[in-house]
């Protein structure tokens, strides 16, 4: 029994594919200092006690890039299931085509929309690779 259970404990984090006119996708880089620095992710954050996934990503999108958007703007896409050393990230990645105000790198992150086919040039955290294809299927 004890081989099947990792005793991590699970995060769950939400993330956004935000899409532009274009069909291009918004990633940020993960800023100096943070774990994973210098990586490309998904705009998003912890779900905190009480909100909802949605609720967080509405969140995590004003504060991080100043973005506004309404949950029924985001559509579920796929989910990452990952296990770092410390914790095991579980991820829903949702898909908003709907939002307000032009992105702007709030907390000193580098911002760049890109093509889901150009993505593998650009380092993603390791739970992140499986997406891609999702990304490329849908766009
Ligand atoms: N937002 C986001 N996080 C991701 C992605 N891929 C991935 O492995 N993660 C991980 C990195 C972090 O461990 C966690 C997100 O946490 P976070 O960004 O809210 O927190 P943080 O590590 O910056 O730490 P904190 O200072 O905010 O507490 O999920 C992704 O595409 N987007």
């Amino acid at each position: 029994m004890s081989q099947i259970l990792t005793g991590k404990r699970l995060l769950l984090v939400a993330a956004c594919a935000l899409v532009d006119t274009d069909g291009r996708v918004l990633l940020a880089q993960r800023p100096e200092g943070k774990q994973l620095a210098g990586l490309w992710e998904f705009p998003g954050g912890k779900v905190e006690p009480g909100e909802t996934p949605e609720q967080c990503l509405i969140r995590e999108l004003q504060e991080e890039i100043g973005i506004e958007t309404d949950i029924p703007c985001l559509a579920p896409l796929t989910f990452a299931s990952h296990s770092y050393d410390d914790f095991h990230l579980l991820m829903p990645l949702f898909v908003c085509r709907r939002f307000r105000g032009i992105a702007q790198p709030k907390e000193g992150q580098a911002l760049k929309w890109v093509r889901p086919k150009q993505m593998r040039d650009y380092p993603m955290p390791p739970a992140d690779a499986p997406l891609i294809q999702f990304l490329i299927d849908l766009l």
